[in-house]
């Protein structure tokens, strides 16, 4: 059975001017449908405005759809009830692209990969605190850098607490949006090969949402091109180059 199953969704924002958020309001997305298998990871590669925000918000039950439907583990996302959908969330974690802004500032990093724990289990002081040094390791951090504060990370270190963060739960799925497109070149490579090697070691499945060929070849086993809200043509990451739509051709080849 598919992991997560999204079944003809469509959004569309209001239809003239500027929205609240400050975005002109567009078509969002329109009829769009995929699966994700467990232990794959899907790319969602496309120009900025193609939707591909809008999809992930969608996935993450933040964004109800007008039509069509979000199956995640054999449940309807928006269709079930709030404790089915509360049990749900705890399998589909987030990883966004700005990372200072995803995490509170004066929270310090065990505070910050603590509250997931803090909301789902009942850890004592000790327990939390042992499994928030193994998931600092597990992302390449020093347990020493529990008591840190955001301020004093640089931008992938705190990437790295907000991917220790996103698996604190054992999650089925993580939504990567856009993880690593405000890091440099370097960085960029080595926190997408450790959620390659995650992936790998923990079975998670990744739906990765990025307008990057290359980041999307390191991490995705699929790949679906969406251009003004449509999925116009998915393949395996390793055929990509022999795409043939139109829109593939010009995002893929340059
Ligand atoms: N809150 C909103 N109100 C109105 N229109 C919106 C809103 N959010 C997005 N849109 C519009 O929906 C379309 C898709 O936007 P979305 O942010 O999903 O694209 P994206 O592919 O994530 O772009 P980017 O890579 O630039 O973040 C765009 O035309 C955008 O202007």
């Amino acid at each position: 059975m598919s992991l997560l199953v999204v079944n003809q969704v469509t959004k569309t924002y209001g239809s003239s001017g500027w929205s609240r958020t400050g975005k002109q309001a567009g078509s969002g997305v329109t009829d769009v449908t995929f699966q994700v298998e467990p232990g794959m990871c899907l790319g969602i590669l496309g120009e900025s405005g193609a939707g591909k925000s809008t999809l992930g918000k969608i996935v993450l039950g933040l964004l109800p759809p007008d039509s069509g439907s979000v199956g995640f583990q054999g449940m309807d996302l928006y269709r079930s009830d709030r404790h089915t959908r509360k049990r749900l969330r705890r399998d589909l974690q987030v990883v966004f692209q700005d990372c200072y802004s995803a995490v509170n500032p004066r929270m310090t990093v065990k505070q910050i990969i603590g509250e997931p724990l803090r909301n789902y289990e009942r850890l004592s002081a000790k327990e939390e605190k042992l499994v928030i040094a193994e998931l600092l390791e597990t992302v390449g951090l020093a347990t020493t850098d529990m008591e840190k504060m955001p301020d004093q990370m640089s931008g992938g270190q705190l990437q790295r607490v907000n991917i220790a963060r996103a698996i604190a739960l054992k999650p089925k799925m993580i939504v990567l949006d856009e993880p690593v497109s405000s890091l440099d070149m370097i960085v960029q490579k080595q926190i997408l090969y450790h959620l390659r090697e995650l992936k790998e070691k923990i079975g998670l499945s990744y739906l990765f949402i990025s307008h990057d060929v290359l980041a999307v070849n390191v991490l995705s086993d699929e790949v679906a091109i969406i251009e003004r809200g449509r999925i116009v043509e998915t393949m395996e990451t390793a055929h990509m180059f022999h795409c043939v739509h139109p829109a593939s051709k010009r995002i893929i080849h340059g």
